[in-house]
């Protein structure tokens, strides 16, 4: 038995949700450039879900569940004020009251197929409740509650910050839910299949889902690109900022992955969306100074931006926190992740693999006043 390092190149199920073949990603067969110009986000889990786009009634229904379902428990919102407030990440925060959440749902254990898509869209309608209110618990400020005349982004910017955002917002945070919908069997999606493959619960899959995102080699790069932006501070300081980093052997967030070679499509929606959003905000420093380290990056490495580079300065100029970028991203793949689960419950064989040993040969034990 040999080990493929990380899994890389090892198809490890069949799937109908997306799909990344010569650099292109679809949902269900469309292309994400056609789905970042013309469809909301709802349509687009609505896509993930049926496999088909809705028609006009369907949408109606799907965004009426998802408003109508969007309050969370009051004791989800009251263990918020029991965190250590000041120390807790705010990803940490989302993995606890999703897990939370399933204590409080009657039919969390509940393994029929109408059960699982009822859980489905409670935990999509209840996870940007649950950054918006964590965001504004930790600041001491009162919860804001959904509204349920609002679209989903909308919704979302309206909790979080207690004012009704303008269009320009609403659509760059819609564009953004699109674009990190669903992406084939990255990290966390495929941590939510293993854990639901051995016929656990719909939360425990997201919880570990939430768990895997984190990290930033995957959904937590987005911050620590941000971080990057901030400690250059000026676009002139950006190309001795990257060549120092990768003379010392370090990695630059944002760039590279492991399935495009090319380049990812999605990054280029995001540094559009960067340029314009930093001029609005008279901010066109955070968008040159991304510029600059791309340029100083590539020139390097043959490595491209991925979702995470751009994405960064679009969340600043929205006004949002930078530790809150990366619940974003789950507020959005989490209808990505219970996709993946309904379809793996659907079709399901437990998920294990091997692993090439390489510890020491077969030897006898010696009791412990011997060694
Ligand atoms: C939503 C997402 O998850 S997108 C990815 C978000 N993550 C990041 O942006 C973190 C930075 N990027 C990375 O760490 C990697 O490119 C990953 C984790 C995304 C992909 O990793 P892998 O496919 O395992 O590639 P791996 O890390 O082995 O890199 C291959 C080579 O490219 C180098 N490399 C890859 N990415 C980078 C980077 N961002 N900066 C510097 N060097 C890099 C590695 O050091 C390695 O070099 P070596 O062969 O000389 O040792
Ligand atoms: O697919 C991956 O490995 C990471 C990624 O870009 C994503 O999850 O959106």
């Amino acid at each position: 038995m040999t080990a493929a390092r990380g899994l890389e190149g090892i198809v490890a199920t069949t799937s109908s949700i997306s799909s990344i073949i010569d650099d292109t990603l679809t949902y269900v067969g469309y292309d994400i450039d056609d789905l970042t110009e013309n469809a909301t986000f709802e349509e687009v889990i609505y896509l993930l879900w049926h496999l088909e786009l809705p028609n006009k009634a369907q949408l109606q229904e799907l965004k009426q569940q998802l408003a109508d379902n969007m309050e969370l428990p009051q004791e989800v919102i009251e263990s918020f004020k029991t965190y250590p407030i000041d120390k807790v990440h705010p990803m940490a925060a989302l993995r606890t009251a999703v897990s939370a959440l399933g204590l409080y749902d009657d039919e969390a254990d509940l393994m029929d197929k109408e059960a699982n898509y009822r859980k489905a869209i409670r935990l999509q309608a209840k996870m940007p409740a649950i950054v918006a209110t964590f965001a504004r618990v930790r600041k001491g400020l009162e919860p804001v509650a959904p509204r349920k005349d609002l679209g989903f982004a909308e919704n979302f910017l309206y909790m979080l910050k207690g004012e009704m955002p303008d269009q320009i917002e609403i659509e760059a945070m819609d564009k953004a839910l699109v674009l990190h919908a669903d992406h084939e069997l990255n990290a966390s999606t495929f941590t939510a299949r293993v854990c639901v493959a051995t016929l656990s619960d719909v939360y425990s899959g997201v919880t570990a889902a939430i768990g895997a995102l984190k990290g930033p080699l995957h959904g937590g790069a987005n911050e620590q690109v941000m971080k990057m932006l901030t400690e250059i501070g000026t676009a002139d300081k950006a190309e001795e900022y990257v060549l120092e980093k990768l003379n010392n052997k370090e990695k630059i967030m944002g760039f590279g992955h492991r399935v495009y070679r090319q380049g990812d499509p999605r990054a280029k929606h995001l540094r559009e969306m960067s340029k314009r959003l930093t001029e609005i905000t008279g901010e066109p420093e955070w968008y040159d100074i991304s510029v600059k380290v791309e340029e100083a990056f590539t020139s390097q490495k043959p490595l491209p931006p991925n979702v995470d580079f751009y994405s960064a300065s679009v969340y600043h100029s929205l006004g949002i926190d930078h530790d809150l970028f990366t619940p974003i991203f789950a507020v959005s793949r989490v209808s990505g992740w219970l996709a993946h689960i309904l379809e793996q419950y659907e079709n399901n064989r437990l998920i294990r693999p091997r692993a090439e040993y390489t510890g020491p040969g077969k030897r006898n034990y010696v009791p412990v006043d011997e060694r």
